[in-house]
């Protein structure tokens, strides 16, 4: 049986790879690095204390150790020119860049496909020859070994060698845990320079994992190898398949393809590192590969990695991206460290060409933009000292001579086939890669990239004006990307598998979708008090400042511990993609950590959120206030440098600003948050504005150099296209005029208008809409008493209705068709997401609702009925649906969510 450890001693009685109801160990990601935590004994510099220490050492033992502290000085050098230290050091770095390397291989990493036109390896390969491991290789092998070698030298010396880790599949299906090599690669010949190569090697039958049992392997020894097969379909398929299966090799050098063969190349077994990893003397890699240990805790990293690539849900999304987020040691090579304007460490995303035509049914091709132009800087330096180890002690380097040694006496082992690539002009070095003939190249240009689809009927809001029915639509969505690469309505059924083999989507992975179900964007909430979860529906009827003070502001605080927020937030994330809420704008509470901890828990729970810590520094109770503008203004700047660090792409997080309201925040406060929006012009702004009559008459007394709110905040700063202002109930045409003017985004949240904070209020969203102004929905949760969407727009309905009264039919009332827009498209303006989400135009991310209106839910919706046409179907759920409706949410092409 599998066990997983917490730690290297302690064994649980859980296979974690097949037992998903268990909980794994606890794991904590630390934000500021990505190091994973790692087991005290496993740290490079330190003594061992486990029993297996306690015992005098083995030559061997002494060895690893030895070589570990010789391999730092050499790997600092491997760094200084940015390539990731590759001389084998603890097994949880091991574990790290395997997960690494295998997360870069395959469909989890989201990086386009390199450009045509990007940087030339000196090997001449172009960098259009990447791609990646297919799924169905990766279901059907028997075991991986993966591992990156370097080869440094100067002409008068060179050095190869590397490291990995074999895992292997158990009878049961699931994965061993690891066990950790070496890789010798004597031979490399005269070289000049340094390269380094990340290689999975798919082994296809239990005899080529076998072979890894031994103490020394010979690659090519056990059956041939051959480059794995690339692309998807029959190629694919057929060579699964085959029963004579060669051992697979993918490679790849500065985020190449590279055609390096590895017959010859010999593998020895780090015993010791294993010893001294699954503290177990003499542990053989066979006893590892069985699975006769546990998965340890340093392990995590590629567990999680793996568990991903099996397609199970519960997988840790924090460390997977986390993974991700670090570049393989391959890849490494070619980035600068320390600036993601780096060709391959920055967000790698593609746009899309829109010319899709729903009507005519043409389908959009997803085009690469033009790659940025490629300058000489950008290309890879060559040191010619890059090899040679600083030195640090003459043990280190006795050592280190003996190990080169050793290599070289197993030379007569070691194969290098001579048919190399280009020679190096400087001095005739030899690049250990081959040129692909011009129609190998082609053929290996294709990315492979899984897509997946639904057939059915799909339902947006192209413009505020227009809901737009598609049937019998195909919507196709890169895995990778998340994003959607066809949109095709009114595809005949028997033309299905047809078009879909025409995108490149298998068959297998379209969802047909039933009559009564049907598919509509994630939904935004643009205005969301995430501490106020708990306190839902608490205080109705009162007014602003006494429900802040009477209900709020004691809940609030609550969330100084770090434990009740992490246990809430979970709770709170959970149960708004639930309710099909995809994006969100947070209001957090004002303490630093726990602001952090809902950003950690959005981007684990993968919910696309703006997440900021409320700045208040006054009019609050001593419990429950900012200590001074200066640490008010520290915490916002580690909670923005701590959303930096967990998502610098902004794949789903944004830090936003976030003056609570001016009647928390002295002028200073709210002059230091202006000037953090100024330096930091990718951030958005939320606050409160003209909610209600109390708030805003405490506010002009405290402010009285100003006489309404738009020229307060904007004094400060505050207010930009970026701004989101939330209520606007109480609105002069001028003010109304100069936030158009402004292009601030407004978000209506008319739940809470109507029940807490100033008595029946309405704001004027027909004058907003007139205006061409930005508006979206929020639920203002807990000062609206629901967090659903759905109630948001039948509210939203009521409003306008009262307004439409009130005004004598001047002011018309909204319809279903703008209710839900505003939920969907015009809340992604107003949270500037408009060209990524807020429909399903070709391009966009793939943020979705799968809706199921069968009674078969359920739920209490008033029943479908056979004759009902789609717009009946769709309106009974905007009016009467809830989230027992909604069966699964995406958000960018992830499963979120499902019933
Ligand atoms: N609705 C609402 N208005 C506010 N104004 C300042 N704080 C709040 C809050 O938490 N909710």
């Amino acid at each position: 049986m599998t066990i997983y450890s917490a730690s290297n001693r302690s064994i649980e009685s859980i296979d974690p790879l097949k037992q998903a109801t268990q909980t794994p160990p606890s794991y904590t990601p630390q934000s500021e690095t990505p190091q994973y935590q790692q087991s005290p004994r496993m740290s490079e510099h330190q003594e061992y204390s486990t029993p297996i220490a306690a015992a005098k050492p083995t030559i061997g033992e002494r060895f690893h150790k030895i070589s570990s502290k010789a391999g730092w000085p050499l790997n600092k050098a491997a760094n200084v020119i940015g390539a990731e230290g590759w001389w084998p050091t603890s097994m949880d770095k091991e574990c790290n860049k395997a997960a690494r390397i295998l997360h870069s291989f395959t469909q989890l990493d989201s990086s386009a496909p390199p450009k045509a036109n990007g940087p030339m390896h000196p090997t001449g390969l172009t960098r259009k020859s990447m791609v990646k491991i297919p799924p169905a290789v990766l279901r059907n092998c028997a075991g991986l070994a993966i591992f990156n070698v370097l080869r440094a030298g100067a002409c008068h010396s060179s050095l190869a060698g590397g490291s990995g880790v074999i895992i292997a599949r158990r009878d049961d299906g699931t994965w061993s845990p690891p066990s950790a090599f070496i890789v010798t690669t004597l031979g490399a010949g005269f070289m000049f320079g340094l390269d380094v190569y990340d290689c999975v090697c798919v082994l296809n039958t239990q005899e080529q994992v076998s072979a890894f049992t031994n103490p020394r392997v010979s690659l090519g020894a056990e059956g041939s190898i051959a480059m794995g097969p690339v692309g998807t379909g029959g190629h694919v398929e057929s060579a699964v398949s085959k029963t004579a299966k060669p051992m697979w090799s993918y490679m790849k050098s500065r985020g190449l393809w590279a055609g390096v063969q590895i017959d010859g190349t010999i593998i020895l077994s780090r015993s010791d590192a294993n010893g001294l990893f699954y503290n177990e003397r003499g542990i053989t890699a066979k006893k590892i590969l069985r699975g006769d240990v546990a998965w340890p805790m340093g392990a995590k990293p590629l567990f999680e990695v793996l568990k991903a690539l099996e397609g199970r849900l519960d997988y840790d999304r924090t460390i997977v991206q986390e993974v991700g987020m670090v570049p393989p040691p391959s890849e490494a090579i070619m980035s600068d460290k320390d600036s993601s304007a780096s060709i391959y460490s920055g967000p790698r995303e593609r746009h899309a060409e829109e010319t899709h035509n729903v009507a005519s049914n043409e389908t959009t091709a997803y085009r690469d933009e033009p790659a940025p132009e490629y300058k000489d800087d950008d290309k890879p330096q060559y040191n010619k000292d890059a090899g040679k180890p600083e030195h640090k002690d003459d043990e280190e380097y006795d050592m280190l001579a003996d190990e080169k040694e050793r290599l070289a006496s197993s030379a007569e082992l070691l194969r290098f086939p001579g048919n190399c690539g280009p020679s190096h002009k400087a001095c005739g070095t030899t690049y250990l890669f081959h040129r692909q003939s011009g129609n190998e190249l082609s053929n290996m240009s294709t990315t492979e990239d899984l897509s997946f689809a639904f057939y059915g009927t799909l339902i947006h809001s192209p413009s505020v004006q227009t809901l737009e029915i598609l049937e019998q639509a195909i919507v196709a969505v890169s895995a990778s990307t998340g994003r959607i690469i066809a949109l095709q309505a009114n595809i005949p059924k028997d033309q299905v598998e047809q078009t879909l083999k025409a995108l490149g989507v298998p068959p297998d992975r379209t969802t047909h979708l039933l009559s009564g179900q049907f598919l509509i964007p994630g939904f935004v909430d643009t205005h969301n008090h995430a501490p106020q979860w708990m306190q839902r529906g608490l205080g109705q009827g009162m007014h602003i400042l006494d429900w802040l003070s009477g209900v709020t502001f004691p809940n609030e605080a609550r969330f100084r511990d770090p434990e009740y927020a992490r246990r809430v937030y979970a709770d709170m994330v959970v149960g708004m993609l639930r309710q099909g809420v995809t994006t969100a704008s947070y209001y957090g509470s004002l303490h630093g950590d726990a602001t952090c901890i809902l950003a950690d828990t959005c981007l684990k729970k993968g919910q696309r959120a703006f997440v900021g810590k409320c700045n208040m520094n006054r009019n609050s109770p001593d419990f429950y206030r900012d200590a001074s503008v200066e640490e008010s203004l520290a915490e916002t700047e580690r909670c923005i440098r701590h959303i930096q660090t967990i998502d610098p792409s902004n794949k789903l997080l944004k830090y936003v600003i976030t003056p609570r309201f001016a009647i928390s925040c002295e002028g200073d406060l709210l002059a230091g948050l202006g000037s953090i929006a100024s330096r930091n012009p990718d951030l958005p702004i939320q606050t409160h504005f003209n909610e209600a009559e109390q708030e805003v008459k405490a506010t002009l007394s405290l402010f009285p150099d100003f006489t309404n709110e738009v020229d307060l905040y904007s004094h400060y700063g505050l207010l930009k296209p970026r701004s989101i202002l939330a209520h606007c109930t109480i609105m002069t045409d001028a003010e109304t005029q100069r936030l158009a003017d402004l292009d601030c985004g407004i978000a209506h949240c008319p739940t809470s208008n109507m029940t807490v904070g100033g008595g029946f209020m309405a704001a004027p969203v027909r004058e907003f809409l007139n205006c061409g102004m930005k508006v979206g929905l929020g639920t203002d949760s807990g000062g609206g008493f629901s967090s659903s969407i759905l109630d948001s727009m039948r509210h939203a309905l009521i409003a306008s209705f009262s307004r439409e009264a009130a005004s004598a039919g001047r002011e018309k009332g909204l319809t279903l068709e703008e209710v839900f827009y505003l939920s969907t498209m015009g809340g992604a303006r107003v949270m500037g997401m408009d060209d990524k989400i807020g429909n399903f135009k070709v391009g966009k991310e793939f943020d979705a609702v799968v809706i199921d209106m069968n009674t078969a839910r359920g739920g209490v919706n008033a029943p479908i009925e056979e004759e009902d046409e789609l717009r009946r179907v769709f309106d009974k759920f905007l009016m009467t649906g809830d989230d027992r409706n909604m069966i699964e949410v995406f958000v960018k092409g992830q499963k979120v969510h499902s019933l």
